[in-house]
């Protein structure tokens, strides 16, 4: 029999404060989630967790005892899953619809755990508890076996990266404690387990209701396990950074710390392997080395730190490195690209446009990335390969990645830190997706930006004028190219350098592939945008004209560019007066139904909110608005 572990007592509180903090601040802590589907008895695993840890304060344990009265399905015992299902939606759907993490601590070890939901929409939320897991709790019920949500959750835990993953049969009590139906249950999933990758796996049978093998093993009613308890495994499982110690070291750039001119460190915390003074160190991605000369730490300088540490790292020579870069073993650094191809998991309402540009945030490292249209959706049920145009809510997918300039990473499947991934919307701040980096494409690592000896300033000088593009936005029939020409041909007449890139005429050529829905639209812009930055580079003036709808993509041209040489002019004539011109009959076209997704109609326009100039085309006569235009941007130089 193996010996039940021994939760924290109150006792050591009343005694000696300090030899409870000092015990509680030095023991390991384990995070873990917990999977299974509403009736699986998660939420009583986890009371029951809780519970026999003493971690319920008096006040909220005569709330619950209350509560199991009053809500409870388990009569007059206490409802443990009353203590996780906290919030009162909740508890009317009778279903657990967010991440909550709970803490707990035993004598040995304290824990996390991230209690996600089983509900089949919720992959988001499981992806969420999931990202800084060390070990899944997989709940099955006894009486059902391995589910289809089963094999989801553990695909899922598997993709995610955690190595660990415990098989609690539970409801053990509700099958007569059938060794039987346990052993059927384990040769089931162990034969899933190895289909997908899962190496290996605990499995305990339970009963999370009576607590059967939850604290000590093997229950009088399962003389028949050999196994640990519940409690004893989560204690004992090596999930330290064994792995990431013995891994080349990486540590990612927090901040660099200049308290005074004698010193400069770099501050993070070490993602991969050890770090000892003296070892030679290369910054990536610009490839600068140096040796590191001094390890200092809260409490002092070290000789040697080790992933997990968070530390202050002096280098001998002053290189250039600031928060984003990575420090790495010189003999062994990790890759530096800017197109990669990862897994990711979209869990934004709105579903993902190729082409955009979205944050991403790796590690200390932020940049814009913009995303493919997906090669393959995988069906998280059958792991299915489906084909796709982009991906929604809760779906998985495969896509190639470009990023605005190189990124530092490793495989996720090497490096959960450094190869993780989350991106964000520009506009709405929110966090649209997770994804894992697979491995950087190799057309990246073999196209190298190619130094000129004439630079855009060499081009610009030589045409005596400051390069700018006058990005024209407007509905279809607003005047953008009406304006557009007339403000080129005054340039014109001002001996001014200037190209039209108008949308009709680009559309005939680069861009013929292209048609109307909101993916082709995004791509059009950014090669216009493209085109623009060259020809300003080549040091003209650039007027488009193109209906340019979407504000991220307006902005994302802007950034491309040297600041201020994006001008941003807003065609602001309303819908009614546009349509009453309907210079080509198209309005009408759309308003009959025989043309789709017209801008205006049945197609979004996304005003300019802060355009440099506005033109008002019901007051103003083409040349009007020309000549003031001209001079808004003037001087010119
Ligand atoms: N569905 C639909 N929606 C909008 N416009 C349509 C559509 N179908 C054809 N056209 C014609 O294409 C011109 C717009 O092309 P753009 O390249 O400027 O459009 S976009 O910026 O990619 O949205 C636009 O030209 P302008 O009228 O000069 O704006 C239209 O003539
Ligand atoms: N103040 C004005 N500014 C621009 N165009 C005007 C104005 N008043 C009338 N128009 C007419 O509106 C139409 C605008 O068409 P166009 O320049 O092709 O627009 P867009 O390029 O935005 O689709 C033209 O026929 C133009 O003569």
């Amino acid at each position: 029999m193996n010996t039940p572990p021994s939760f924290t007592t109150d006792a050591l509180i009343a005694e000696d404060i300090d030899a409870y903090l000092h015990r509680h601040q030095h023991k390991s802590l384990l995070r873990f989630i917990t999977c299974g589907s509403v009736d699986d008895g998660k939420s009583t695993l986890i009371g029951r967790l809780l519970y026999d840890s003493k971690m319920i304060f008096e006040d909220q344990l005569a709330a619950l005892e209350n509560d199991s009265k009053r809500h409870g399905t388990q009569g007059e015992e206490i409802d443990f899953a009353l203590l996780v299902d906290g919030l009162a939606a909740e508890r009317e759907q009778g279903i657990t619809i967010d991440v909550a993490y709970r803490f707990f601590t035993t004598e040995k070890r304290k824990f996390i755990v991230a209690d996600t939901p089983g509900h089949e929409q919720y992959t988001r939320n499981m992806v969420t508890g999931a990202s800084t897991a060390d070990l899944a709790v997989i709940l099955v019920d006894a009486r059902k076996g391995v589910l289809q949500q089963t094999r989801r959750h553990s695909w899922l835990v598997h993709l995610l990266g955690i190595r660990h993953v415990v098989l609690a049969v539970n409801k053990m009590d509700l099958v007569g404690y059938d060794r039987a139906t346990f052993d059927a249950i384990v040769a089931d999933y162990r034969a899933f387990a190895e289909a997908i990758g899962i190496a290996d796996f605990t499995a305990i049978p339970i009963s999370g209701f009576k607590g059967d093998n939850i604290t000590a093993a093997p229950s009088a009613s399962t003389p028949w396990y050999d196994g640990p308890a519940l409690i004893a495994h989560l204690e004992g499982v090596e999930v330290d950074n064994a792995a990431a110690q013995t891994q080349s070291f990486r540590m990612p750039v927090q901040w660099v710390n200049r308290p005074n001119l004698d010193f400069r460190g770099f501050a993070g915390l070490i993602a991969s392997g050890t770090v000892r003074v003296g070892d030679p160190v290369r910054i990536v991605p610009s490839g600068k080395t140096s040796t590191v000369s001094r390890i200092v730490t809260f409490d002092g300088d070290i000789e040697e730190a080790v992933a997990g540490q968070s530390v202050t790292l002096a280098l001998a020579d002053e290189v250039d490195c600031s928060r984003g870069d990575v420090i790495a073993a010189a003999g062994d650094p990790p890759q530096a690209s800017d197109q990669f191809r990862a897994t990711f998991v979209w869990m934004d309402e709105e579903a993902l446009k190729p082409g955009r540009g979205y944050w991403l945030k790796l590690g200390t490292q932020t940049v814009t990335a913009t995303i493919q249209a997906p090669e393959y959706e995988i069906d998280v049920n059958s792991r299915e390969h489906l084909a796709a145009k982009t991906l929604g809510l809760n779906s998985i997918g495969v896509a190639e990645f470009a990023t605005d300039r190189p990124i530092t990473f490793e495989p996720y499947d090497t490096n959960r830190q450094l190869g993780g991934f989350i991106l964000i919307d520009k506009f709405t701040n929110a966090t649209v997706a997770a994804g894992m980096i697979a491995f950087s494409l190799r057309r990246a690592d073999n196209i190298h930006w190619q130094p000129t000896a004439i630079t855009r300033a060499d081009h610009a000088g030589m045409k005596n004028q400051t390069p700018r593009v006058l990005w024209f936005t407007g509905l279809s029939g607003s005047g953008k190219s009406t304006i557009a020409n007339a403000v080129e041909q005054q340039l014109h007449l001002m001996n001014r350098h200037t190209f039209l890139l108008d949308g009709d005429n680009v559309r005939h050529g680069l861009n013929r592939d292209l048609g109307f829905t909101e993916a082709d639209r995004i791509e059009n812009i950014r090669r216009v945008g493209e085109v623009a930055k060259l020809m300003a580079d080549a040091g003209l003036i650039v007027l488009t004209a193109f209906i340019s709808p979407f504000r991220a993509e307006r902005q994302m041209v802007r950034e491309m560019l040297p600041e201020g040489e994006f001008i941003e002019i807003f065609v602001d004539t309303p819908l009614s007066v546009a349509e009453a011109r309907d210079v080509k009959g198209l309005y009408k076209k759309a308003r009959s139904g025989q043309l789709k997704n017209f801008t205006g109609i049945d197609s979004p326009y996304e005003p300019p909110e802060h355009p440099e100039i506005r033109v008002n085309t019901v007051d103003m006569t083409p040349e009007q608005a020309a000549r003031y235009i001209i001079e808004q941007i003037m001087p010119l130089k």
